[in-house]
């Protein structure tokens, strides 16, 4: 059996080694050529999976080692009796720390109080789900827009309208989509940034092309009041760099590139495939995961809660290191730029998830117990 992988999916040798050969390509630069003989493809989301790429190759089995999958033709896939499977969840808690890291930054720069302001979500599905999560239980106000699930389930949500009119921060969590009811395509446009309420912090770690990222740049320009968290850009590799520079914290499609979360991806493909080939499952990820180097914290039950919070936090994961070194790869030529976007992609530091903190209290002290819980960092 042939395996044809993007050579940046972590851990292949160590889950696929027993499947047969295994032959590493740029996932970028993935062509006909590369994956006619193969049996299997496994790609990363700079891959496009469609009829100019597969039709005419043996392929029976694509994965994608990542959440997001508007990078599969699906339809081309179902037409053509491919099998596919995604890894649902794998590295949604990386862009949660991703969210609250950036959150601690913009209550620094903003001198305000988090527990003061209203949260929107918008799409409520394995990373909006756990964000939610995490905002209420700092008790926090939260307001949730996810209308497909709403039509399905029914539930506690509002509109896009109520969460632009009502919300102070609004964390975007969709997968991008062109069609159906409810397209995600330039979700936020000219007119609806335009509706912003002032002051409004606006994230965008799902994909670029939500917002319409021309429309943004203006409204930025022109409202100063606007902050603007963007992770995800709507031509990467290439970024509009006058809108990175009125971002107040830009990032290479980072958020969700927890160590953790990039080997669950494989892990999950990896049993995909198992289930496909019907082989049984004898790589676990739990034995390859290196354990946390950050043995654990210890807060004083004296210690202020919005101060512990952002310890917490920061200790996990904080933005501005990845800012900083993303600002300085905005130079050069936009082949350079590109080049430097997937650089710092590819060499990106290891960083866990926080469920792998420990947190010792000193003292009681039900506040910072509450915090450290609705985190989910793991209380000794
Ligand atoms: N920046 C990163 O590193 C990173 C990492 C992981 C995922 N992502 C992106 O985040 C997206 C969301 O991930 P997920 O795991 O939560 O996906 P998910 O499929 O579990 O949830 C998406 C939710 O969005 C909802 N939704 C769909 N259309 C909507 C609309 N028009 N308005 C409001 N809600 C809508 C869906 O009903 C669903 O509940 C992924 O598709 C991926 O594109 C980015
Ligand atoms: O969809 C996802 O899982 C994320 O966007 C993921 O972080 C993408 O990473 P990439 O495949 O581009 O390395």
């Amino acid at each position: 059996m042939l395996i044809v992988a993007d050579e940046n999916i972590p851990l292949l040798d160590a889950f696929f080694q027993g499947f047969g050969e295994i032959r590493r390509v740029p996932g970028r630069g993935i062509d006909r050529t590369m994956v006619e003989q193969a049996d299997v493809l496994l790609v990363r989301s700079v891959s496009q999976v469609n009829r100019a790429l597969l039709e005419g190759s043996k392929v029976r089995f694509v994965g994608t080692c990542t959440i997001g999958t508007d990078h599969l033709d699906l339809d081309y896939l179902a037409e053509a009796g491919i099998r596919w499977a995604s890894a649902p969840g794998c590295n949604a808690r990386g862009v949660v720390d991703y969210v609250l890291g950036s959150l601690m930054t913009l209550a620094e720069i903003e001198g305000v109080q988090l527990k003061q302001r209203t949260f929107g979500v918008v799409g409520a599905g394995q990373v909006g789900g756990r964000l939610i999560e995490v905002l209420k239980g700092l008790g926090w106000t939260v307001k949730v827009c996810d209308p497909p699930r709403q039509a399905a389930e029914g539930g506690d949500y509002v509109s896009l309208e109520q969460i632009i009119e009502q919300c102070d921060v609004i964390s975007l969590h969709t997968p991008l989509t062109r069609d159906g009811e409810q397209p995600t395509w330039h979700l936020f446009d000219e007119a609806r940034l335009n509706q912003l309420k002032p002051g409004t912090w606006l994230i965008n770690a799902a994909r670029g092309p939500v917002i319409d990222n021309a429309a943004l740049r203006e409204v930025l320009l022109e409202r100063e009041d606007l902050q603007a968290v963007l992770d995800v850009w709507e031509q990467e590799p290439t970024v509009d760099v006058d809108l990175a520079d009125l971002c107040v914290i830009a990032t290479p499609h980072i958020a969700g590139y927890s160590l953790d979360g990039r080997q669950r991806g494989t892990a999950q493909i990896y049993q995909a495939l198992c289930a496909f080939l019907e082989r049984p499952v004898e790589v676990s990820l739990s034995d390859l995961l290196p354990r946390p180097w950050l043995g654990g914290i210890t807060l004083d039950a004296e210690t202020d809660p919005a101060w512990a919070l952002a310890a917490l936090c920061r200790s996990v994961y904080d933005p501005r290191g990845d800012d900083a070194n993303f600002r300085r790869s905005l130079v050069g030529t936009v082949s350079e730029q590109r080049s430097a976007f997937d650089a710092l992609r590819k060499h990106y530091p290891p960083r866990r998830e926080i469920d792998s903190l420990k947190v010792r209290i000193e003292g009681q002290s039900p506040t910072l117990q509450q915090i450290v819980s609705a985190l989910g960092a793991t209380i000794v």
